[in-house]
C-alpha cells in the first residue's frame, strides 16, 4: 500500500482526482465538480494554535444526508461491572471466534475509566475478528483510537483514504472519523484504547534533544481515496456510551480531496528510537512513550502509549528487569510478542493484564531469580513487544472481562514463592 504522506500533525492536502481540491480557500461558491465541502474538527474553533486540529473533506455528498441513528445493541461494547477491583489481573489471549465476526462485533471491552461526557479517561478493548467489515462504517463521537494490531493484518478506510497496519505498527484514529476495518488476511486479534481526552501526540523530550522515541517523520497519513458506490451502507456510531445505527444508501468514503492537519495515521513501533541507560539502573518506562494524550495536569497523563521494544540490556550492577513498584498510574499492559522481562510464564502474546493505582508488582519470582543472578554481560533483548497504555485513572473491569475463561484465577501466586531477606 502506499503512498503515504509523511509526518505527524502536519498539514496535508490531498486530491484523488486533479482539480478537486480548492486553491486559496476552503469554502468557494461552487467547489470544483460539485463537491460538498464540510469542516470536520478535533478541537474547539478558538484552540490554541498549537493545539487545534481540523481538516476540510470535498465529497459526492454531504455527511448531513442522512436519516435518523437508532440505537444499536453490541453487548461486547459494554463497559458495566462491579465495583472497581485492586487486584492484580492477567488474562490469556482470547480464541479465534466462530463464525463471521467483523470488528464492530468483535469488540470486547476489558477495562474503562471511561468518563465520556466529560472528556476524560480511556476505554481498552481487545478485538478478535474473522471477517471484513462489508457495507458497514463506523465513527466514534466519543473519542479517539489507537488500534494495536497483535495477530492479522488491518487495512483500515477512512474518509482520509486506506491505511494498512500489521502487528508491530499501530493505527490512530480521529474521534470521529468515519473507517471500516478489512482483514486481508482473514483473521485478526489486537488491542484498542479508546481515548476521551485531549489526543494523542508525541511526547516532549526535554533533555533527550529535539530527535528521539517516535520521530514524527515516520507517521504515515493516508492520500485521499474514495469510494463512489451507490448501495446501501450501514453506518454505526458510538455517542455517549452507546451505539447507534442508520442505513445510507451510498459509501460514507466518499472524500475526493481534503487538506489539514486530522488525520489518520499508522506508525511502524520498529522505527521507534529506543532510548535507555548506558550506566547503571533503568529509567522510568516513561523514557518509552511513543504517544501521550495529556489532561489538565501538566506531566500527568489522560493515557500514555508506552512500548517495550527490543533493546541492548547494558546497565552495569543492576537489576536489569522491571524493578518492584507501587505507582498513582494504573497499567492495562498487552503483549504483541515475544517474552517481556518482567513476566517468564503467564503473560503470551495477545495476552493482557491490569495493575491499578498503588497496588503492588513488579517481576515475578522466576524473573527476579534470573535478574539478580544473571550475568550482566551486554545483552540483546529480542523479538519482544510488549506495550502499556498508563492512565492517571484507576481501570474498572469490566464484567464481561470477568466473565472470561481467559482471566487467570491464580496470577496472585506468581508473587508468592519470594524468600524473606536474611539480615546479617
Ligand atoms: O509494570 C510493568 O511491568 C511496567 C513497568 C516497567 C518498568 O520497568 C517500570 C515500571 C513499570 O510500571
Ligand atoms: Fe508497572
Amino acid at each position: 500500500m502506499g503512498p503515504y504522506l509523511s509526518g505527524f500533525g502536519n498539514h496535508f492536502a490531498t486530491e484523488a482526482v486533479p482539480g478537486a481540491l480548492p486553491v486559496g480557500q476552503n469554502s468557494p461558491q461552487a467547489v470544483p465538480f460539485g463537491l460538498y465541502a464540510e469542516q470536520f474538527s478535533g478541537t474547539a474553533f478558538t484552540a490554541p494554535r498549537s493545539e487545534n486540529r481540523r481538516t476540510w473533506f470535498y465529497r459526492l455528498r454531504p455527511s448531513a444526508q442522512h436519516a435518523a441513528f437508532a440505537p444499536f445493541e453490541a453487548h461486547g461494547w459494554r463497559t458495566d461491572g462491579p465495583p472497581p477491583s485492586p487486584n492484580r489481573l492477567r488474562w490469556s489471549p482470547l480464541t479465534t471466534p466462530q463464525g463471521e465476526v467483523d470488528f464492530i462485533d468483535g469488540m470486547k471491552a476489558y477495562a474503562a475509566n471511561s468518563d465520556v461526557e466529560t472528556q476524560s479517561g480511556v476505554t481498552v478493548y481487545l478485538y478478535a475478528a474473522t471477517a471484513s467489515m462489508t457495507r458497514r462504517a463506523f465513527f466514534n463521537a466519543d473519542g479517539e483510537w489507537l488500534i494495536v494490531p497483535q495477530e492479522g493484518r488491518l487495512r483500515i478506510i477512512t474518509e482520509c483514504g486506506v491505511i494498512e497496519a500489521a502487528p508491530l505498527s499501530v493505527a490512530l484514529i480521529p474521534r470521529g472519523l468515519k473507517f471500516r476495518i478489512e482483514l486481508p488476511e482473514g483473521t485478526a486479534r489486537g488491542y484498542v484504547c479508546e481515548n476521551y481526552g485531549a489526543a494523542f501526540r508525541l511526547p516532549d523530550l526535554g533533555p533527550i534533544g529535539a530527535n528521539g522515541l517516535a520521530n514524527p517523520r515516520d507517521f504515515e497519513a493516508p492520500v485521499a481515496a474514495f469510494e463512489d458506490e451507490d448501495a446501501p451502507h450501514q453506518l454505526i456510531q458510538k455517542f455517549q456510551g452507546q451505539l447507534w445505527s442508520t442505513t445510507l444508501d451510498h459509501s460514507p468514503f466518499d472524500v475526493v480531496a481534503w487538506h489539514g492537519n486530522l488525520c489518520p495515521y499508522r506508525y511502524d513501533l520498529r522505527r521507534f528510537n529506543t532510548i535507555n541507560t548506558v550506566s547503571f539502573d533503568h529509567p522510568d518506562p516513561s523514557i518509552f512513550t511513543v504517544l501521550t494524550a495529556p489532561s489538565d495536569t501538566p506531566g500527568t497523563a489522560n493515557c500514555d502509549f508506552v512500548i517495550f521494544p527490543p533493546r541492548w540490556m547494558v546497565a552495569e550492577h543492576t537489576f536489569r528487569p522491571p524493578w518492584f513498584h507501587r505507582n498513582i498510574m494504573s497499567e492495562f499492559m498487552g503483549l504483541i510478542e515475544g517474552v517481556y522481562d518482567a513476566k517468564a510464564e503467564g503473560f503470551a502474546p495477545g495476552g493482557a493484564s491490569l495493575h491499578n493505582c498503588m497496588n503492588a508488582h513488579g517481576p515475578d519470582c522466576a524473573s527476579y531469580d534470573a535478574g539478580v543472578s544473571a550475568d550482566l554481560k551486554p545483552h540483546r533483548y529480542e523479538g519482544t513487544m510488549a506495550f502499556m497504555f498508563e492512565t492517571r485513572f484507576v481501570l474498572r473491569p469490566t464484567a464481561q472481562a470477568l466473565a472470561l475463561p481467559g482471566l487467570q484465577g491464580d496470577y496472585d501466586a506468581g508473587w508468592g514463592g519470594f524468600e524473606k531477606a536474611r539480615l546479617p
